[in-house]
C-alpha cells in the first residue's frame, strides 16, 4: 500500500517511509491510496474470530508486504495482549474499555504497535530515529512505555508544563533509557506546532532522522480502528443500529473509527464529543475551521485547539461537508456538565467513569435526543489516571490498578523548555 500526502506536494510513498518520516515533506499527512472494503462475510463471522484475527485482516492491506505477514501476526499479537471490554451501561448506551493495557489509555495499542513497526524497519536501518511527541497527557505516557528499550529509537516527549495529571506526568517523565521529557511552558497546541517545525527544519533533518508517534503517523494512527470492530463483535447479536461517541481531542481515534466504517463495519453514527475545546463543534456549524489556541479543562488529553486528524476525516468524506454531516455529530461540554455526568454514571450506573469517559456520555445523551441508536462511548482512560477529580466528585476512594501504583512513587525527570529552539538546541545536543 502507498500513501499520499493530503497536502498534496510530496511524492506518494510507501508504508515503512511513511512511518519513519511521520509526516510528509510538504507537511501534510499521510493517507493511504485506497481504502478496499472487507469482504461482508468477515462481519457475518466476526464473532468467531479472535481480537488478533479481527485486527490482522482489518488492518493486513494497509502493511503487507513491506512488513511480512507471519512478523505482522506477531506485531498484532503482541500489540493486543490485553482486553477490550464492553459494559452496559443502561438499555442504550455501553461504553468500551479501552484502559487495559500498561498505562491504562486508549493509546496503549497504537503507541505498542507503531513501537514494533519502528523496530522492524530498524533492523535494516543503520540510523537511529529520533521520535518526537506532542502530548496533552496519555500519549506521552502510551509512547514511552511502547518504546523503551527500542533499539535504535531515542523518545523525545513534549507536554504542556502543570496541564497533565499528577499520573500522566509520572507516567511520562520516569522510565529513563530511551526516553526524554521535555516540560512545555504553553498548551498542548505549541507541544504540536514545535514538533511539526521540527519537521521542516532542513539543519535538524540533515543531521537526525525525525519522526512521529502522535497520530498523524499512520502506524500509530491506523490501529486505533480495532477498537471499533471489537465493539462491533461483542454487540453484533445484541444491537442492529450502533452508534460510537468518541471523546475526542486531536481527533485520531473517531477518524480511524470511519476508516472501519469504509472497511464495511456497520455504524450508524459518529458522535465527536469534545470538552470546551469546540473547534470541530463550531466547523459542524459554520463550516469555517477557525482553530484557537487550547483552553485547560478537567479532560485535559482533550485539550486540543488545532485538531490534526480533522483534515483526514475531511478527506474520508471526499471534502463534502453533507456527507461529513449525516455521519458526525460534534457536540461541547463544561467542566460542570462533566462532574455531574461522572456523579450520574457512578449514581445511577454504579460505573466509575473518567472525566473523558463522562464526556462520551453526554454525547451519547445529547445524540440520543433525537436518534434512535445503541451508542457506545470510549472510556479512553482509566479514573484513576484523573483520581483528584474523580474521588472529588464521587465522594469515594478509587483503588489504585497495579499500572498506576507502578509509577506513583517514582521521581520526575524532565527538561524545561519554553521555545522552539530550546527544543532546536536539545536535539542538536
Ligand atoms: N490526546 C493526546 C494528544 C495527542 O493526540 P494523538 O492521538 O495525536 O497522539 C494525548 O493524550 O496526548
Amino acid at each position: 500500500m502507498n500513501y499520499y500526502s493530503l497536502n498534496k506536494k510530496a511524492a506518494n510513498t510507501t508504508f515503512a517511509d511513511a512511518v519513519v518520516r511521520g509526516l510528509a515533506p510538504d507537511k501534510g499527512l499521510y493517507f493511504p491510496e485506497s481504502i478496499t472494503p472487507l469482504d461482508p462475510s468477515f462481519f457475518e463471522t466476526i464473532e468467531d474470530k479472535s481480537n488478533t484475527e479481527i485486527a490482522f485482516e482489518a488492518i493486513k492491506q494497509f502493511i503487507l508486504p513491506e512488513i511480512p505477514e507471519d512478523v505482522l501476526k506477531t506485531i498484532v499479537e503482541e500489540t493486543l495482549n490485553f482486553d477490550f471490554p464492553v459494559v452496559e451501561i443502561n438499555e442504550h448506551i455501553s461504553t468500551l474499555e479501552l484502559f487495559h493495557g500498561p498505562t491504562m489509555a486508549f493509546k496503549d495499542v497504537g503507541a505498542r504497535f507503531m513501537a514494533r513497526c519502528l523496530g522492524y524497519f530498524n533492523k535494516t536501518n543503520t540510523n537511529d530515529v529520533t521520535v518526537l511527541v506532542a502530548t496533552s497527557g496519555d500519549t506521552g505516557g502510551a509512547v514511552a512505555n511502547g518504546f523503551l528499550g527500542v533499539n535504535g529509537v531515542n523518545v523525545v516527549i513534549l507536554y504542556p508544563s502543570g496541564k497533565v495529571s499528577d499520573i500522566q506526568e509520572k507516567q511520562l517523565t520516569t522510565l529513563g533509557q530511551n526516553i526524554t521529557a521535555l516540560e512545555v511552558d504553553g498548551v498542548f497546541d505549541d507541544c504540536q506546532d514545535m514538533v511539526k517545525r521540527a519537521f521542516m527544519d532542513k539543519e535538524l533533518t540533515s543531521k537526525m532522522q525525525l519522526t512521529s508517534a502522535n497520530s498523524i503517523n499512520i502506524a500509530r494512527w491506523l490501529p486505533q480502528l480495532f477498537y471499533f470492530m471489537f465493539t462491533y463483535k461483542q454487540l453484533k447479536s445484541k444491537h442492529k443500529d450502533i452508534a460510537f461517541s468518541v471523546p475526542s481531542g486531536n481527533f485520531g481515534n473517531i477518524c480511524a473509527g470511519m476508516v472501519a466504517q469504509k472497511l464495511g463495519l456497520p455504524v450508524k453514527h459518529f458522535i465527536a464529543s469534545n470538552n470546551a475545546n469546540d473547534t470541530v463543534v463550531n466547523y459542524m456549524i459554520s463550516q469555517t475551521y477557525n482553530p484557537k489556541p487550547s483552553v485547560q479543562t478537567i479532560s485535559n488529553a482533550m485539550d486540543v485547539g488545532n485538531p490534526s486528524n480533522f483534515i483526514r476525516i475531511q478527506e474520508l468524506h471526499n471534502n463534502d461537508f453533507d456527507t461529513l454531516k449525516s455521519n458526525l455529530s460534534s457536540y461541547s461540554f463544561s467542566d460542570e456538565e462533566t462532574k455531574a455526568a461522572l456523579l450520574e454514571i457512578y449514581k445511577e450506573h454504579n460505573y466509575i467513569a473518567d472525566p473523558h469517559g463522562a464526556v462520551g456520555y453526554l454525547g451519547a445523551k445529547k445524540y440520543l435526543e433525537n436518534n434512535d441508536a445503541h451508542v457506545v462511548f470510549l472510556e479512553t482512560a482509566h479514573p484513576t489516571k484523573f483520581l483528584d477529580v474523580v474521588e472529588d466528585v464521587i465522594e469515594k476512594t478509587v483503588p489504585l490498578p497495579s499500572q498506576i501504583k507502578a509509577v506513583m512513587d517514582k521521581e520526575k525527570v524532565s527538561i524545561k523548555a519554553s521555545s522552539y529552539e530550546d527544543l532546536k538546541a536539545f536535539l542538536l545536543k
